[in-house]
């Protein structure tokens, strides 16, 4: 997506055109998405003035060239579905595996979110689609268990809830059935009034059955006069064959730039403010590199188990669930250097050239763990082999820990190291960047020689309770010198009053609006793999057994030893740790 803008103050249009990017940015400033969609109106109808003014401005500022800039706002295919709200055009989603977990835990919440907050276009429609056999009502009433008024829980969003349920539609069918597909398209046809139809395909279901699914929608309900973009969810294959084979069937129906592959990390809001902290920040991006950070740590852990997921875990295990996406994902908008511009294609290539600055991840630098059944206080957690739907003598990690490095100029020998875990002791997803000792500190004495208590540590927690703190050096008030470590802390819930919003409101929001920045390219995906890959087929063939933890705990020990190997400890080791 190219920023476009074109002062036409030397014509008899006193105006500025503005790019859908302005739009956006100004959008954020003023944090209410009914602006994005005025402006990208206000852009709209600039496109409809400079038009009828095509001889005043044909021979200066070529209209083609303005009219193409503009259409690339939303590339080619989307230039059918430009002005959304406008009027003559239509948005159907359609939530295909619509009876599934993810469906009701977090698409129809989150559109509803979306519908609450008038951030949706004026027409649209929400398709259910399934093999369950559902009528209209029955997905309302479905739909209607899982929606929440989360936006103002003083607020009785009982007439908004009723609106939106009032757009939501079912179709069942099977996956593979192009008659099926054809049903819905003759509905959604219904729906859209004669309107511009643009689709948007959210596949969530089992992986097996994309490349069927997609077949079917793009041969047999794609839009005629719209765009149709596919919103796939992970796993994207479970190695770099199975994923290069999954992008050739989803290119076979798809061009990329229609496939938006979902790592909801990159919708959450801290993972978003990572470069703004970065970039509109002085302060920290001078310090961002090997000269003045010694570790970055990414670190997920979970006080749950599998619960009702073992089977669809057993074959992945956590270094794919979590590490080679979610947490990978972080370490690349982290690491990135300064991208030429926001747009989606700038970020996308810094992201990739990070990943394939990284050398394929070795054993020797991972240790793997699973939970084992734990009895405290009278209760008893089962083990992960506990899980029915898993084999009994499955070595399937549900922990990892790993040191990963980027070998460019600004991280050489810095370790990256990354820890996910199921059934540990907390819930908590962070970043944890440690600094450099001060050299010659002055201070040493007062604060004893212990180097891992005085090292500055910035922490970004991504969730729960939001925060930025970062942790300083500190004289505590008195006659004395006696210093101690405090936190500068930017506590999201103490700063600001309004929710956060969920990261599929987000992603969701962008796909609507062909937004690609958050959603992963296919070059990426295959750097990312290919970092994976090798390890996990080791794991694999040489059947290696994990260290085995109990449900609640902190992990494997072998976790504080590989970070002791690359002379790092790891941040959140002390309980009492923010
Ligand atoms: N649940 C979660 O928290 C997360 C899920 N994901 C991914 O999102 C996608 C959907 O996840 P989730 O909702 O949990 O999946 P489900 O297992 O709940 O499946 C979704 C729907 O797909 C249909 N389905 C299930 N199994 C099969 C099968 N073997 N053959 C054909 N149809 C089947 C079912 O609908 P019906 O029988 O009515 O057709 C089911 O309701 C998956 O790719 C998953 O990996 C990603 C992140 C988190
Ligand atoms: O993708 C996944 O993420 C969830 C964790 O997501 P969060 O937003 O709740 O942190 C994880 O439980 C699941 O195993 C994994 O597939």
């Amino acid at each position: 997506m190219t920023p476009f803008g074109i002062h036409l103050t030397s014509y008899s249009l006193p105006m500025k055109l503005i790019s859908l990017e302005q739009a956006r940015s100004w959008h954020s400033e003023l944090g209410d998405c009914n602006n994005i969609v005025e402006l990208s109106d206000l852009v709209s109808e600039q496109i409809s003035a400079v038009a009828a003014n095509e001889h005043l401005i044909a021979n200066e500022t070529p209209l083609k060239k303005m009219k193409d800039g503009l259409l690339s706002i939303t590339s080619s295919e989307d230039a059918a579905g430009f002005d959304i709200n406008k009027g003559e055009s239509t948005v159907s989603i359609i939530v295909v595996g619509a009876s599934g977990d993810l469906a009701k835990k977090k698409i129809f919440p989150a559109l509803f979110a979306l519908f609450y907050e008038d951030c949706l276009p004026k027409h649209f429609t929400v398709f259910g689609y399934a093999r369950s056999k559902m009528t209209d009502p029955e997905l309302r009433n479905m739909v209607s268990k899982t929606l929440t008024c989360r936006i103002d829980k003083r607020e009785n969003c009982g007439e908004k809830m009723d609106q939106f349920l009032k757009r939501c539609f079912y179709n069942s069918g099977q996956y593979d059935s192009e008659e099926n597909f054809a049903e819905l398209a003759k509905k959604l046809k219904e729906h859209e009034g004669g309107r511009v139809s643009n689709r948007l395909f959210y596949l969530s279901i089992p992986p097996n059955i994309f490349i069927d699914a997609v077949r079917c929608a793009s041969s047999s309900a794609s839009s005629a006069n719209g765009w149709t973009r596919v919103i796939v969810e992970k796993p994207f294959g479970r190695d770099s064959e199975s994923s290069a084979a999954l992008t050739r069937g989803l290119k076979q129906y798809l061009v990329e730039d229609q496939i938006f592959r979902i790592d909801h990390y990159l919708g959450k809001e801290l993972v978003e403010n990572l470069s703004v902290l970065r970039f509109a920040n002085l302060i920290f991006e001078p310090l961002w590199s090997r000269q003045y950070i010694r570790n970055v740590q990414f670190i997920f852990s979970e006080d749950f188990g599998t619960e009702g997921r073992g089977g669809y875990f057993d074959h992945y295990g956590i270094i794919r669930d979590i590490m080679q996406n979610h947490l990978l994902q972080m370490l690349t908008l982290f690491a990135m250097e300064t991208p030429v511009s926001l747009d989606a294609e700038d970020i996308r290539n810094e992201k990739v050239k990070v990943l394939r600055s990284m050398k394929p991840l070795q054993l020797g630098n991972v240790v793997v763990g699973q939970y084992k059944s734990h009895n405290k206080g009278g209760v008893t957690y089962s083990a992960y082999t506990d899980d029915k739907t898993v084999p009994k003598n499955s070595l399937t990690p549900t922990f990892a820990a790993a040191a990963l490095f980027i070998d460019n100029a600004r991280w050489d020998g810095v370790p990256f190291l990354m820890k996910a875990g199921k059934a540990l002791h907390t819930k908590r997803a962070e970043i944890r960047v440690q600094f450099r000792d001060v050299p010659g500190n002055l201070y040493k004495r007062g604060f004893g020689m212990d180097l891992d208590r005085s090292t500055n540590e910035l922490v970004i927690r991504v969730q729960p309770d939001e925060a930025i703190y970062l942790k300083i050096n500190n004289k505590v008030p008195g006659l004395g010198m006696r210093l101690d470590r405090s936190n500068l802390n930017l506590h999201y819930a103490a700063r600001y009053s309004k929710e956060i919003p969920d990261a599929y409101e987000r992603l969701l929001l962008d796909a609507i609006e062909g937004e690609r920045r958050l959603f992963i390219r296919s070059d990426e995906l295959d750097a990312a793999w290919e970092l994976f890959t090798p390890l996990l087929k080791e794991l694999e063939e040489k059947k290696i057994i994990p260290e085995y933890y109990p449900y609640g705990s902190r992990g494997p020990v072998g976790a504080h030893y590989l970070a002791a190997k690359h002379n790092v400890q790891w941040g959140d080791i002390n309980s009492a740790e923010q």
